[in-house]
This record gives structure tokens, sequence and C-alpha cells, in this order.
């Protein structure tokens, strides 16, 4: 598919990052020129991702290291979002979790206890090394009364060599365990979506989302009102696109499509 011309004014845009901009570390041919396009232009813009393994800063380098400059401050993560909905919760509480640096650094950020002694709840992240110790330890605390968060419902992420067991499939596990469903706050929680616009004073309207799964990112996009464009670069393929009750606005085969919307 060659570039697509602008049907519609877009002023601010939102997109994810895997499958998207990288996959695991190494960047979507493209997603360079799109990404340099979108700092030149002054619009605002955010990347939303459901990736709670690493902090801003850790992504902002990583993303940097793949040839993509974007700014630690434009990057919201399902890690942050996590954080910030437990502190609007219940503020300085504990919980036990099982993830990497993006999410217990969010947490005990706002002020969070990490502990596995009776902790108001369970959250579950996303890490590439899940531990049968740990997930029996959350089960347990579960079963003994903890409520249960969890980041992101991505069964699978994206990465050159194929899928990755995700978030979304580990408590999927844990819910079978204990008849205990999560609460996931990463997209396609609208929380997700409402912060960023928020955050940039975008206009739903005049905001776009780029993401490569039909049902996290595109289906929020469209909950929220923005134009939503899925690129084929990550989990959905074209052929899946049908079996979803709802579409996105525009598909493109990827961001290199997108550098002329900017
Ligand atoms: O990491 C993810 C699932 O494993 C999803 O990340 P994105 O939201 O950036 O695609
Ligand atoms: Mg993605």
């Amino acid at each position: 598919m060659g570039r697509v011309t602008q049907r519609k004014r877009i002023d601010s845009w939102l997109s994810d990052m895997d499958g998207v901009l990288v996959h695991e570390g190494r960047p979507v041919p493209g997603a360079d020129e799109f990404i340099k396009r979108l700092s030149e232009s002054g619009r605002k813009f955010r990347v939303l991702t459901n990736n709670s393994i690493y902090t801003q800063r850790d992504l902002s380098v990583r993303l940097a290291g793949a040839g993509l400059d974007v700014p630690a401050e434009s990057i919201w993560t399902s890690a942050l979002a996590t954080a910030q909905f437990l502190d609007d919760q219940r503020a300085g509480g504990s919980a036990y979790v099982i993830g990497e640096a993006g999410l217990t650094t969010a947490l005990h950020e706002v002020g969070y206890i990490l502990t596995d002694l009776d902790p108001d709840y369970v959250v579950l992240g996303e890490t590439r090394t899940y531990s049968f110790t740990q997930i029996t330890r959350a089960i347990r605390l579960i079963e003994g009364g903890a409520r249960f968060i969890a980041t992101n419902p991505d069964p699978i992420g994206p990465s050159t060599e194929g899928s990755l067991p995700a978030c979304g499939a580990v408590a999927a596990l844990i819910t079978k365990a204990t008849g205990v469903e999560p609460y996931f706050v990463g997209k396609p929680n609208p929380r997700m979506m409402r912060s960023a616009l928020n955050e940039i004073e975008a206009h739903s309207e005049t905001t776009a989302m780029i993401g490569d799964r039909m049902d996290t990112d595109i289906v929020s996009g469209m909950e929220a009102g923005l134009f939503t464009i899925l690129v084929l670069t990550g989990v959905t393929q074209r052929h899946e696109i049908d079996r979803f009750p709802y579409r996105p606005s525009l598909v493109v085969d990827s961001v290199a499509d997108l550098i002329d919307l900017i």
C-alpha cells in the first residue's frame, strides 16, 4: 500500500508502541521518520503502551537505541496508569507485585508498600520471566482476600521471532485457579486514553490513535471518539479485521504510510 492522503484534520497523535514503533527493541521500518516528522511538526503526541516492564526513562533510552527520539515524558504506560489508579482508589496501600521495574517503581513512587504479607492487592504486570513460585503466591493471596489487578489484558506480545505470552494469558491462569477476574487498567480501559488526552489537552475529534491490536488499541480509540488507524506490523492480521464488531477508521501496512498525514 502506498502512502495515504489526508482525509481528516489530525492535530494530535497517540501511538501504541510494541508492534507499531518497535518489535522488542528493533524499530519498525519507517518509525524513525514518522517520529522525526511528528517532533518537527510541533504536534502533540503521546506513546501509549500496555507494556508495563519498563519505566518511562528506560523506554525513552530503549527507543533511542532503536533510532526513535521520544522524550520520557511523552510516554504513558499501563504501569503508570495502574499506579495512578491504585493511588486514586486506596492511597498508601500495599500490593504483592509480579512484574518488572516499570511497575514496582511506579507503585513505589505513589507511596505503595510492596509486600507478600496480607497485601490490599495482587498486581500482575508484564515480565519475560513469569515464575511459578510467584504465581502460586499470588493465587494464595487472592484466595485469602487480596483484590486482583492486572496491568494489561494482552494475551500475547509481538516479537520478530513470534508471539510472547503476556499479562492477559497469565491473568487467565490465575483466574482459572481462583475464580477471580482481575480489573485491567491498561488499554482498552478508557482511563489510558482519557489521561493522555487530558495531559496533552487534545480534543478527541482531532486526535488519531495508531495501534496494532483491534481488541486493545482500536476499540479504546473508537470508544474515546478518536480517528483510529490499524497498522499491520504487529498482532492483528488483515484477515482478522472483519471478525470484529467494530472497525478502524483507516488500515495501513505500517507507520511509514502515515508520514505524509502529519
Ligand atoms: O507489551 C505489550 C503486550 O505484551 C503491549 O504493548 P503495546 O501496548 O505497546 O503494544
Ligand atoms: Mg501493540
